[in-house]
């Protein structure tokens, strides 16, 4: 991979996002790091490492998914952000950075039937998604051994979970982020919902798509209620197949045209989300840049008329960037692994400099060593 200079891209032009103004639009991509403490809050680690990557004035970050509720999550080392204790330490970190003059988002997460029976068990927590549809068959001998399987949600819960959603954003701006991003991608609850592949229900939430894309938009409809149209974005990933999305026959361009298409008559109706992000299908298998699903982004741009982020594996080729941030005015990058290992991102592909190299033995775990260590360019 060549690096080469983005200062005279669009990547390095204002762009008026939501509520806030930002210098340029190169964004931290939400990243699961494993990293919290045992009250799944974030720890003073967190504060430096999201500091670090905020010191170039006027960025956009999305934190890492962090749990709506106790009952959205199950993977200990993951934030949440309904306890005080959460809501106090995420306000520890977003002060910092307002400090460095740039803006944060909190992604807002459910599993679903990506959870771990085993975990929620412990909690006295049920084991749920749209409907009672396994990832692998290794889930279902697990659920069953430790007697929690997986059950459809009712409709009451159906709207608790809402609920639960926009208690988390408020919690998120009680806590001080600038704005919330409902985590609809990868194969979670919202996507569970949205893709046949997962969803089997014959009730209201099920069935056509207008039925299974129901539920993600009773979510925006609680969350932009909530905290404001401007301060919601949405993320995701027509085309991935993580946690057992897709399938054979599957056409992402049906739900997630239709899906776009009612988002962008919210917007007409006064209540314009701040973005839509999209994972491209380049990264569709997630985990590695180089198992490429097919498929192309392009049709959301001819449903939404707003603000788009792409992110997916574009530091393997700054000619990709530059083409798809030129491209018109309303498009952002985010990145990734390659922000893990370049706490000054931003800078370096303006100058283009040379990147430091992630190390994805470190992605996870306890201490400084692959989170605050990486060097800034000398
Ligand atoms: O979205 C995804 C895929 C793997 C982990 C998460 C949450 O950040």
């Amino acid at each position: 991979m060549t690096v080469q200079p983005l200062a005279d891209t669009n990547l390095f032009k204002p762009i008026q996002v939501g509520r806030y103004q930002l210098q340029h639009r190169v964004v931290l991509a939400p990243l699961t790091r494993y990293r919290n403490d045992t009250d799944q809050a974030p720890t003073e680690l967190a504060v430096e490492y999201y500091s670090q990557r905020s010191s170039k004035a006027g960025t956009l970050l999305i934190t890492e998914a962090t749990f709506i509720s106790a009952a959205a999550g199950g993977y200990d080392l993951a934030p949440g952000i309904w306890s005080g204790k959460q809501i106090t330490q995420w306000n520890r970190v977003f002060n910092k950075v307002h400090e460095n003059k740039s803006f944060i988002f909190v992604q807002l997460w459910h599993l679903g039937r990506a959870s771990k029976p085993d975990a929620l068990k412990a909690r006295g927590l049920p084991y749920v998604s749209s409907s009672a549809n396994y990832i692998t068959d290794e889930d279902k001998q697990l659920a069953k051994k430790v007697g929690n399987e997986l059950r459809s949600l009712t409709i009451d819960e159906i709207k608790q979970t809402v609920k639960n959603y926009a208690q988390a954003a408020a919690n998120a701006i009680k806590a001080g982020a600038d704005g919330v991003e409902i985590h609809g991608a990868n194969g979670y609850l919202p996507d569970q919902f949205i893709q046949a592949v997962s969803n089997k229900r014959a009730d209201q939430y099920g069935g056509s798509v207008e039925n299974r894309v129901r539920f993600v938009l009773e979510i925006v409809d609680a969350v932009v209620a909530e905290v404001g149209a401007d301060r919601t974005g949405i993320r995701f990933s027509p085309w991935g197949t993580f946690g057992g999305m897709g399938g054979a026959e599957y056409n992402p361009e049906e739900p997630f045209g239709y899906l776009l298409e009612q988002l962008e008559k919210r917007a007409q109706e006064g209540r314009r989300l701040a973005y839509v992000h999209l994972h491209e299908p380049r990264t569709g298998a997630l985990f590695s840049a180089h198992e490429s699903v097919a498929g192309d982004n392009s049709f959301a741009y001819k449903k939404w008329s707003g603000t788009v982020i792409r992110a997916g594996a574009y530091h393997t080729d700054y000619n990709i960037t530059k083409k798809d941030v030129n491209q018109n005015d309303r498009t952002l990058v985010a990145f990734g692994r390659t922000f893990i290992a370049n706490p000054d991102l931003p800078e370096r592909l303006e100058k283009g400099w040379e990147l430091n190299k992630y190390n994805r033995d470190d992605f996870y775990g306890i201490g400084a060593k692959g989170y605050i260590d990486y060097p800034f360019h000398k």
